[in-house]
């Protein structure tokens, strides 16, 4: 089975090369020439750790092969996988626009039987609409539509992929689930197959409950403080319940990503469709959309007026291990910091700020250390493994007023206050 896969960005890309290491022939597709041109030449055009090696390895193997000539590509493979992307749309609803662009190249270039799997997070019904898309387009050669969710993470993405907890496949006859395991047979894992529609709903489920666990701990890390207890240990002592889990449990200032925000707010659009009212998740949203005003709120509290102050902001991304800050929780701190018309110095790693006029003012440090001077309160927003390691002792001298407002609870509280710091972190002090 020869495999094309549509939309070479952080799901295609990771997908091409796991089913190239899984010792199929893979095809990547993609719209964007930029982006293709990188990864022919073995330049992953994202952060993740180990897929540059593994892109590299199947280039020179000839195992990979990256092109836009959708003609070509879909006229020589057998199973095609889309995995473009499917954004939020303003009333919050996921917006296919690329899934039925891809749904009609497919139906204009086939020239024989293929089997289309979608691994793109789509609303539950969309398998219907590519087919009845791939339809409209052609009614000549068979075809069929399968869901097979993805359920990667940013930043562990390899590993995720090469050690998945489960595959889920939803398919509409036996043919496509047996090609289906056929492709994924030598991974180690739960499969569990299904229905599109029931797959197309796991992969929101999954989402949306994760998002569910991050917002009831960020809403009782704000009881905490109140209480006077300490959020963490909380979440240790539930966490050795098997039934409640010990991941997922981290309070801070909310999940950001391209996925959580997106992925709850079309669910909870899809209810509406159907006439009811995801109450749960609404509240998950609201505590989620809430919680970087929290960790503010306590800044100015301890500071008062933020207008003039020099704040260090240490981590821009949504999560460590990438670089990606779509959605990310430092991105509406930093807004709000500048509407207060706060002296911004912002340092991560390796995520940049988008190259927007109105971030003109906020000055990139190329070490964390550069931050700390003269300033005010330091904000952590990613907790960067990195940040632990900084020589908080010396630094102390280096600040004019110094004050930590821990958005990830990553450093340790007793050891910052004792230093001299003025310590909060969210439901731990
Ligand atoms: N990023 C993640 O960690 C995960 C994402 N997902 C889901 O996977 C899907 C893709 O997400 P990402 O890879 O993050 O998106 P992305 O935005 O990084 O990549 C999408 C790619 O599709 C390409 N594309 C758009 N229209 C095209 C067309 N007509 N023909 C060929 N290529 C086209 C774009 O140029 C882009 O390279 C989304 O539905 C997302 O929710 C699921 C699990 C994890
Ligand atoms: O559909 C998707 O795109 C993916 O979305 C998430 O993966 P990802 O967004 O890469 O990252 P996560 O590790 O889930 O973190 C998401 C956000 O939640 C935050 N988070 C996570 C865990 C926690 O305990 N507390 C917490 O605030 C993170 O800081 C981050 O901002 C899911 O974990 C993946 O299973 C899924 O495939």
């Amino acid at each position: 089975m020869k495999i094309l896969v549509i939309g070479t960005g952080y799901v295609g890309t990771t997908t091409a090369l796991v089913f190239a290491e899984m010792g199929w022939k893979v095809t990547g597709l993609d719209t964007d020439s930029r982006k293709l041109n990188q990864l022919k030449q073995g330049i992953l055009y994202f952060h993740e750790p180990g897929l540059t090696e593994l892109l590299q390895k199947h280039n020179q193997l000839g195992n990979i092969n990256f092109t836009s000539d959708k003609k070509e590509a879909i006229e020589n493979n057998d199973v095609i996988f889309i995995c473009v992307g499917t954004p939020s749309r303003a009333d919050g609803s996921a917006d296919l626009t690329y899934v039925k662009q891809v749904a009609q190249d497919i139906g204009q270039h086939m020239n024989g039987y293929k089997l289309v799997v979608n691994k793109s997070t789509v609303p539950v019904g969309t398998q219907e609409k590519v087919t009845e898309w791939i339809r409209e387009t052609q009614n000549v050669y068979p075809f069929d539509v399968a869901s097979n969710p993805e359920f990667l993470r940013e930043g562990m993405a390899l590993e995720d992929s090469l050690n998945p907890d489960r595959i889920v496949l939803g398919t509409t006859n036996d043919a496509a689930a047996k090609q289906l395991r056929t492709l994924y047979s030598s991974m180690k894992c739960e499969t569990i197959e299904t229905t599109p529609r029931t797959a197309e709903l796991i992969k929101y489920a999954s989402n949306a409950f994760l998002a569910t666990k991050i917002s009831f701990m960020n809403e009782l890390s704000r009881l905490s403080d109140k209480l006077d207890v300490n959020i963490k240990d909380v979440a240790e002592g539930m966490g050795y319940d098997t039934r409640i889990g010990a991941r997922f449990l981290q309070a801070g200032i909310g999940y950001g990503g391209s996925c959580f925000p997106k992925d709850v707010a079309a669910l909870v659009h899809k209810a509406e469709e159907e006439g009811m009212e995801l109450q749960i998740l609404k509240q998950v949203m609201n505590v989620n959309e809430t919680q970087y005003l929290y960790l503010l709120d306590k800044a100015k509290a301890q500071l008062g007026d933020l207008s003039g102050k020099k704040v260090a902001v240490l981590g821009l991304a949504f999560k460590p291990d990438t670089d990606d800050i779509r959605e990310a929780p430092s991105l509406r701190l930093i807004q709000q910091l500048m509407d207060h018309h706060a002296a911004i110095h912002l340092f991560d790693p390796i995520a940049k700020l988008p190259a927007e006029s109105k971030y003109d003012k906020v000055h990139i440090a190329l070490t964390p250390e550069e931050v700390f001077n003269d300033a005010d309160a330091v904000f952590i927003c990613t907790e960067w493994p990195i940040f632990t390691s900084i020589d908080w002792m010396m630094l102390h001298s280096h600040m004019k007023q110094p004050n930590i407002f821990d958005g990830r609870n990553m450093l340790d509280a007793q050891l910052m206050k004792s230093l001299g710091y003025h310590y909060q972190g969210i439901g731990y002090k």
